[in-house]
């Protein structure tokens, strides 16, 4: 029976591309019924079994172990996230883009992040961060609402280098001059992987960037609202030309993960935290104002940046707030 693997799901149908790989068409099947039965269904991004019937169509008849398993977007065996986030139009939100790490690291996904639209930024900027941007992107926010959000003036190289120190690859990117394209590529090769940001950073400009000829839809970001209009619709699978797939997620997307539930579960997911929690006086320290944190230490020290442990406290009431309510 052929392998072969679901690139999209529509009314009650399943595209499954042939694994050999020879054919680039997908096959139109329906799930048998004793999928129903076990109250199971097929998602994009497994691997399944299937067999042809007469009509041309097909059906699967088995879906295969997943690695991993995403809600929203409901896609199967994702090994990637690219984290995409404008470096203006939207304004950088750090406080975002680390809510989304945190959720990545607990789906156990590699994870890139990809800061768009490099060339809304002057070279001077981005190369000769003066002291006082530095102070802005490491003293963390000042705002109620915890919310780092990079100004025009901060510098991107900063936020780079924050990131990169943390440990994770940050690509620079620019559709529109064809910048940074490569390297998201590279790493999209062979395997299945999503795009996750907020609507309008500029994903279906950097999916039709890769793709020659895909030309999805693209938008303008609505002024008067501030966000973009939803341009995606259902999950699919987009196939690049290294035998990469890409789920094309709709706007305003939200990895949405299974919830971290413990403190401590959310600790483990800033992953520059990790050495220090490790050496805490305490164990089950929750790195606030504990003696003998070692996780204070290190902020205090500059070893872990302002805004990321300021982002941990919101987060980490976030989730004690949520456990309140249950
Ligand atoms: N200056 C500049 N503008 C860009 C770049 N990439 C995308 N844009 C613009 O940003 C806007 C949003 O781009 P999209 O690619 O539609 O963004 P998206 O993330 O797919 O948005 P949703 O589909 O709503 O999730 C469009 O007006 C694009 O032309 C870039 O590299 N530079
Ligand atoms: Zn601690």
């Amino acid at each position: 029976m052929p392998h072969g693997l679901i690139v999209k799901a529509l009314s009650g149908y399943y595209y499954v591309l042939p694994e050999d790989g020879e054919n680039m068409m997908s096959v139109q099947c329906r799930a048998r019924g004793i999928f129903k039965k076990r109250g199971e269904s097929p998602l994009v991004g497994d691997r399944v079994l299937y067999g042809l019937t007469e009509n041309g169509e097909g059906t699967v008849d088995e879906i295969l172990p997943r690695t991993s398993e995403l809600v929203r977007p409901q896609v199967a065996n994702v090994e990637l996230a690219v984290l995409v986030f404008a470096v203006q139009e939207p304004a950088l939100n750090l406080q975002l883009l680390d809510k989304f790490l945190v959720h990545t690291e607990s789906a156990g996904l590699e994870t890139i992040i990809c800061l768009t639209k490099q060339d809304l930024i002057s070279v001077d900027e981005a190369v000769h961060p003066d002291t006082q941007q530095q102070s802005q992107v490491w003293s963390g926010s000042n705002s109620k609402s915890g919310s780092v959000v990079a100004t025009e003036t901060s510098s991107m190289s900063l936020i780079v280098q924050l990131y990169e120190k943390v440990g994770y690859q940050v690509v620079v990117t620019s559709a529109k001059m064809g910048i940074g394209i490569q390297p998201i590529l590279e790493r999209l090769s062979g395997r299945i992987s999503v795009f996750a940001g907020q609507s309008g950073v500029g994903k279906s400009s950097l999916l039709n960037a890769m793709v020659p000829g895909l030309q999805l839809e693209t938008n303008q970001i609505s002024m008067k609202l501030g966000r973009g209009k939803h341009t995606t619709r259902h999950v699919e699978l987009i196939r690049l030309q290294n035998g990469g797939l890409v789920a094309d997620t709709p706007g305003f997307s939200q990895l949405d993960f299974a919830q971290v539930e413990e403190a401590e579960d959310l600790s483990s997911c800033f992953k520059e935290f990790r050495i220090y929690a490790a050496e805490c006086k305490f164990r089950g320290c929750q790195h606030q104002h504990e003696p003998g944190c070692k996780v204070i230490e290190a902020k205090e020290q500059g070893e872990i940046a302002e805004s990321r442990y300021d982002h941990y406290l919101h987060f980490l009431t976030e989730i004690k707030e949520r456990k309140r309510r249950y």
